[in-house]
């Protein structure tokens, strides 16, 4: 049975980072799940047509990091069709042996939801926006109202909505470093391995 790892979170609330050390730590396949959305909504024309068509090269545009894709990738997974159209992708990759870690909004609670360790993972909005900001060399106080908006629309729509699975291990990286935040995730996850 591979072993899954579902971390999900608010935007820029570290996911990404620590499932990439996660996964280098434990040998495991990593899919950042938010990079199919912004791609199915960078890539235009109608979303649903988009997600469906979705190939390799779609993924390695250099603006899917940008905060207007953030945005626009937000409004499309709004979409139950865009939602429906990903889902065996990912369903799929996190089967790999010897298993995998995802990050995204879903992937708790509707993706994966017997992964062997789920992880939610935030932050407060102060913090994530001075990082963000930090990354893209962008103004704090414009991101913090980009970030607000999306998690507001991650939240509060009707399908896969943004929040914990029940069985989630809550990580606050508010006041914890990269390496202190990624100690934690290990620990995490070797219990989980152990079967504790
Ligand atoms: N514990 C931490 N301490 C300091 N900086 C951090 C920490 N965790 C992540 N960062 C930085 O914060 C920024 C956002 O982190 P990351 O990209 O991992 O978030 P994310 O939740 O995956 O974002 P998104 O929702 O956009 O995919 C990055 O620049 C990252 O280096
Ligand atoms: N499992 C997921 C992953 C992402 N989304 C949507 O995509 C937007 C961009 O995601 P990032 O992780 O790259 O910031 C995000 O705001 C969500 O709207 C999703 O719905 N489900």
């Amino acid at each position: 049975m591979p072993f899954v790892i579902a971390i999900d979170g608010p935007a820029a609330s570290g996911k990404g980072t620590i499932a990439r050390a996660l996964a280098s730590r434990l040998r495991l396949h990593h899919l950042d799940t938010g990079l199919l959305y912004r791609a199915t909504a960078v890539k235009g024309g109608d979303p649903v047509t988009a997600a469906r068509t979705l190939g390799p090269e779609d993924l390695e545009r250099p603006d899917l990091r940008s905060a207007e894709a953030g945005q626009a990738a937000s409004r499309i997974a709004a979409i139950p069709e865009v939602r429906a159209a990903l889902v065996e992708f990912q369903r799929r990759f996190a089967l790999q042996p010897p298993g995998a870690v995802l990050d995204g909004r879903d992937i708790g609670t509707v993706i994966c939801p017997d992964a062997a360790l789920k992880l939610y993972v935030v932050a407060s909005d102060e913090v994530r926006a001075a990082r963000r900001a930090a990354e893209l060399g962008a103004d704090a106080a414009a991101i913090l109202s980009e970030l607000r908006e999306r998690d507001r629309r991650d939240s509060e729509r009707a399908v896969a909505p943004l929040r914990p699975a029940e069985d989630a291990l809550v990580l606050d990286t508010s006041d914890l470093s990269i390496e202190e935040a990624v100690a934690q995730a290990i620990a995490a996850a070797e219990r989980a391995r152990a079967g504790a």
